[in-house]
């Protein structure tokens, strides 16, 4: 990362100024191989002249970049060495590398801010290869977040359109796209990439009209297909709020309109997403204010008298036969009402019975009493 960063100034991230104009954020994703970062480099030279991106590398682990990053995990974090350090794997290493980064976030989001001061009107993010580990570990969320409270933000989805040409490979991939849709809750727009190797219509074609997927799918005769084709019915709804657009980004196709995609994304964000946002970053704002707030007295004075202001729990004192407990749900035995009614009722019946009982007992001994008493006085008389 560029020189001096330790040396910002926490506090100079303030959440207290609002969702800043400048730069926009493009995240870009996309499954492994499917050209993010060649993709990236070719959206920086067509967005150069207007909008001086900003770039940043979120790969730990690529060997080298085909683009001059302003911001590189790698000069963060050592990938390799982290792996060894704490005996990770490949995507274990990329995940802690990940981690270690986000620790540095409240530094890097200033630094894209003043980027942003400095005339950078796009930031652009190149992520890992492995998708998953970006989108669904904790550091992609918090990076995503916290752009999206600070910056206006929006995700490009790459998409490799030769390897989606299997109906079911399509279908996976739409998943994913799906699902980071509803997870990241941003403007989404989906580049078909490696049209210089395959036209996309089919893609667009199989998003607008289900029947003509159906068929595609005729072709593949397995379980899968059988899932995808439920799938593809529940997709619909996603289809029609989705932006595509096909690009090369080995050539430099489409990507004029990519831009224009970009910009209406950006117009998107403004429109729906920003309030969402706001209203997350005043939230953020509160709890930060909150942890500042000195921690209230215990007591006031009142006319020379200590007024307990909170109720406190001391323990109570061994054997007192009070004892305070801190239950859970699961913990405490329910209680039923039906059953106490019928235990109070069982008691009651039971209490009756034995004074039945007792009565009976009572009852037996006098007459026995009484039949001795009579026997006595004959034996007397006689
Ligand atoms: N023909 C063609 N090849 C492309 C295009 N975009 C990317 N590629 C190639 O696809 C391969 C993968 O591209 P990358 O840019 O490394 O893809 P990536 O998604 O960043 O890869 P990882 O980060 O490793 O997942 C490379 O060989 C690129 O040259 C394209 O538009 N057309």
């Amino acid at each position: 990362m560029a020189a001096g960063v330790d040396s910002i100034k926490m506090e100079a991230l303030s959440l207290s100024e609002g969702i800043r104009e400048a730069p926009v954020c493009i995240i870009v994703l996309g499954m492994a191989g499917s050209g993010k970062t060649t993709f990236t480099r070719s959206l920086i030279q067509h967005a150069q002249e207007k909008f001086n991106p900003y770039v940043v590398n979120l790969d730990p682990a690529c060997r080298e970049v085909p683009y001059a990053a302003h911001v590189d995990i790698r000069d963060t974090v050592n990938y390799r060495e982290v792996m060894k350090q704490y005996q990770l794997g490949p995507n274990g290493g990329i995940v802690t590398a990940l981690n270690m980064f986000t620790t540095k976030m409240a530094q890097f989001a200033e630094l894209v801010r003043r980027a942003g001061e400095r005339g950078h009107k796009w930031c652009i993010i190149d992520t890992p290869g492995q998708i998953e580990v970006f989108t669904w570990s904790a550091s992609g969320n918090i990076i995503t977040e916290g752009l999206a409270t600070m910056f206006p933000t929006i995700v490009v989805y790459v998409m490799d359109v030769v390897r989606s040409a299997c109906p079911t490979t399509f279908m996976s991939n739409m998943l994913y796209a799906c699902s980071i849709l509803y997870k990241t809750r941003l403007p989404f727009l989906v580049a078909l990439n490696k049209i210089d190797l395959k036209d996309c219509s089919y893609v667009q074609d199989w998003m607008t009209d289900f029947e003509v997927f159906q068929d595609a799918l005729e072709q593949e005769q397995s379980f899968v297909s059988n899932l995808t084709r439920t799938m593809s019915l529940t997709l619909d709804t996603f289809y029609e709020n989705l932006t595509t657009c096909g690009v090369s980004a080995k050539t430099g196709v489409g990507f004029a309109q990519l831009i224009k995609h970009i910009l209406d994304c950006v117009v998107e964000y403004d429109k729906d997403y920003k309030p969402v946002y706001e209203k997350m970053r005043k939230e953020r704002l509160a709890e930060q204010q909150a942890a500042l707030c000195p921690k209230p007295p215990d007591n006031v004075e009142e006319a020379g008298v200590a007024v307990p202001l909170g109720l406190k729990l001391n323990d109570p004192p061994p054997n007192s036969g009070n004892s305070i407990f801190l239950m859970a749900p699961g913990l405490v035995p329910q209680s039923n009402e039906e059953e106490e009614v019928e235990d109070m009722e069982e008691d009651a019946k039971g209490s009756a019975e034995d004074q039945n009982f007792q009565s009976f007992v009572q009852s037996h001994l006098t007459a026995q009493q009484s039949k001795r008493d009579k026997l006595l006085q004959e034996q007397s008389q006689s």
